[in-house]
């Protein structure tokens, strides 16, 4: 690892990092990447360490002297300022970022997106520390196209959907609609630390994911998770399939996303991390605009490829369609198109994904049926004992 230098040839020199949220599925692999890879340190905060286990033990490991566990909850906690004084970077990853607690725990998603990182940004600002801010594509909400006749052919020209960070709007959906309080609260403190580098010299990077998926992405219900627990759609249709469920397709399944092999991302992320000259002051989009489907095509994609890995077949019935009333409650709301323009990240990290939808699946379901298909199938034939 010595000797290693950045885009610009300069060597780069070994810092410390103070990950907030360093226990999710994010922050994992970006823990992973920077112990195997690179000289930094890494001082990991979250509340919980299920997913960062193996990088922690046992203390003969390469990078023991490089990676501490902090078990902190940030939003009352007064060891953090101390960890962030300790540490040249803070990357801020803590989040309630599942969609179904959107509109459920609207309150508890507003603090955790917005309230609670702002300390996090203060005493990056008053102690002139380099901050890596978690944002989401979800601020760019719809497109313009949805809002344009059906039919229109206009919803095929890009200046109608492409979403970039420099000229975009954020378009939301009315306050009831409270699916929107997540983005909202990240739009706010995109807003809030922005102002902070206009204003006070805060050196700001933020990163807007679209869409990163792979292994130990939120949690399998009823196996790592709570049982009634609504994870995300990679998850939510890896549990239908490790269960031979037909996988739900809330309102038929049109919205269209670009999903991200979450290794892809984590090199950009390390871009960032390692080239501040380059990232600072900037906010970039972070996603794979080759690899879009609607979600009822994920869904057939994810049929066939858990078939192949699992070697089991696949239902007769692979989905069935469900009213986003049913599956989320009300308030629910979606963004119909996330594909994200590549100008800024590709000028200021020369950076691109290489990793297609299909191989991305192929490596994931196979992580997870090699994770989870014995506990489901212990877990099946106790309920159907009692
Ligand atoms: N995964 C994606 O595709 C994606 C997309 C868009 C945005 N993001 C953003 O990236 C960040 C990380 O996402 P993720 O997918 O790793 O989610 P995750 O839920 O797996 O990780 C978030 C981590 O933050 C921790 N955390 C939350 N509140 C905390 C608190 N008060 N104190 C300490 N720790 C706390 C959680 O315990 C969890 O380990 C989030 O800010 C999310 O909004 C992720
Ligand atoms: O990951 C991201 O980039 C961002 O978007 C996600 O939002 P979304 O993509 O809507 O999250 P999912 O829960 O994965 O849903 C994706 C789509 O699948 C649908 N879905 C989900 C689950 C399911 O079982 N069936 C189903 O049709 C949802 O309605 C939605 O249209 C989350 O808000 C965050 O992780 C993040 O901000």
């Amino acid at each position: 690892m010595a000797g290693r230098v950045d885009l610009d040839g300069n060597t780069i020199k070994p810092i410390t990092i103070c990950m907030i949220g360093a226990g999710g599925f994010i922050g994992s692999h970006l823990c992973e990447k920077l112990m195997s890879e690179t000289p930094h340190k890494v001082l990991a905060v979250d509340v919980s360490n299920d997913k960062i286990k193996h990088l922690l033990e046992p203390a003969t490991l390469a990078w023991a002297d490089r990676m501490e566990f902090h078990r902190i909850n940030i939003k009352n906690d007064s060891r953090l300022e101390g960890l962030i004084k300790m540490a040249d970077l803070t990357i801020n990853l803590a989040a309630i970022c599942t969609p179904a607690d959107y509109n459920t725990r609207p309150l508890d998603t507003i603090y955790s997106n917005f309230i609670d990182a702002l300390p996090v940004v203060k005493y990056c600002s008053e102690n002139g520390k380099r901050l890596i801010h978690f944002s989401t594509c979800e601020i760019y909400g719809k497109t313009i196209g949805a809002f344009l006749p059906k039919d229109s052919p206009l919803r095929q020209d890009p200046a109608y959907y492409v979403l970039k960070e420099d000229t975009s709007p954020c378009i939301f959906g009315p306050i009831e609609k409270q699916r929107w309080s997540y983005a909202c609260a990240k739009q706010l403190i995109e807003r809030l630390i922005y102002a902070e580098g206009a204003e006070n010299g805060l050196e700001f990077t933020i990163v807007r994911p679209f869409n990163w998926i792979g292994p130990r992405m939120d949690f399998i219900p009823g196996i790592d998770g709570p049982s009634e627990g609504v994870p995300r759609v990679l998850a939510c249709f890896s549990n239908n399939l490790l269960r031979r469920e037909p996988l739900k397709l809330v309102d038929g399944g049109e919205s269209q996303r670009t999903f991200i092999y979450i290794k892809d991302a984590i090199e950009a992320v390390l871009l960032m991390i390692e080239n501040p000259a380059r990232a600072n002051g900037h906010i970039f989009n972070v996603g794979n605009p080759n690899n879009e489907v609607t979600v009822r095509q994920l869904a057939e994609m994810m049929t066939k490829v858990y078939s192949k890995v699992s070697g089991e077949s696949s239902l007769e019935t692979p989905t069935i369609d469900v009213s986003s009333k049913e599956f989320y409650g009300e308030g629910y709301d979606d963004s119909d198109k996330r594909i994200p323009d590549m100008t800024i990240i590709n000028k200021q990290l020369a950076w691109n994904p290489k990793t297609s939808l299909w191989d991305l699946l192929e490596s994931t379901l196979t992580y997870q049926h090699r994770t989870y298909a014995e506990a489901i199938k212990q877990a099946m034939s106790k309920s159907t004992a009692n």
